[in-house]
């Protein structure tokens, strides 16, 4: 079972590359690694299990945070009306997002991060993201709010972008243009 022995903290070069395409249809391997992923969300979420563990709560996690710099990530978590969002997803990409912009008013945090940082991250409001799932169907997903929030922070680690690359250096709580705060 993953723990957070096996997630890489900022400094590890794995955080900051840009991760490779997996081959579809995915493999055996990669399958039950996002599974595994998936598995680590849920036992995070659970609180038996993360105590008896010791593990810090996830509602995402992306590969190159185990070291591994494949485009697989995993989401579970569910949003304020009960929808379940679980996902186990290959080479996903964002292909159209609004104008606007978006931002949890409480900030964000990151597993690979070890210390609190301060501040907004604006991201898109909407996404809609292409990727392949565990049984290699296409997904198309429009997202809003807070699910489109988690997604782009695990998009991003597929690409090297950490959360505090998006926070304004000289003004952190500055309220970016046409930006909407989602609590
Ligand atoms: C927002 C939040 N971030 C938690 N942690 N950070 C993460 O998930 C990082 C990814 C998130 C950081 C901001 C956007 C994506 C992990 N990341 O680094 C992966 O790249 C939470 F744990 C959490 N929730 C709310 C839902 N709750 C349900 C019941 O169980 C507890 C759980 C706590 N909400
Ligand atoms: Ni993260």
């Amino acid at each position: 079972m993953i723990t957070m022995k096996d997630i890489v903290r900022e400094g590890h070069p794995a955080l900051t590359k840009v991760s490779e395409e997996v081959e579809l249809p995915l493999s055996t391997a990669n399958k039950d690694l996002l599974q595994e992923m998936i598995q680590f969300l849920k036992n995070s979420q659970n609180e038996e299990i993360a105590k008896k563990y010791d593990l810090r709560a996830g509602v995402g996690l992306a590969a190159p945070q185990l070291g591994i710099n494949k485009k697989l990530m995993a989401i579970y978590f569910q949003d304020e009306n009960g929808k379940l969002y679980e996902y186990g997803l290959a080479n996903p990409k964002v292909v159209s997002h609004s104008v606007g912009k978006a931002y949890l008013s409480g900030g964000e945090g990151c597993l690979s991060v070890d210390r609190h940082v301060e501040g907004y991250v604006p991201r898109h409001a909407r996404i809609t993201l292409r990727a392949t799932d565990m049984d290699n169907n296409p997904v198309s997903l429009r997202l809003k709010g807070y699910p489109s929030i988690v997604f782009q922070h695990e998009v991003d680690h597929l690409n090297g972008i950490m959360f505090y690359d998006h926070i304004n250096k000289d003004n952190p709580f500055e309220v970016p243009e046409n930006a909407r705060p989602i609590e």
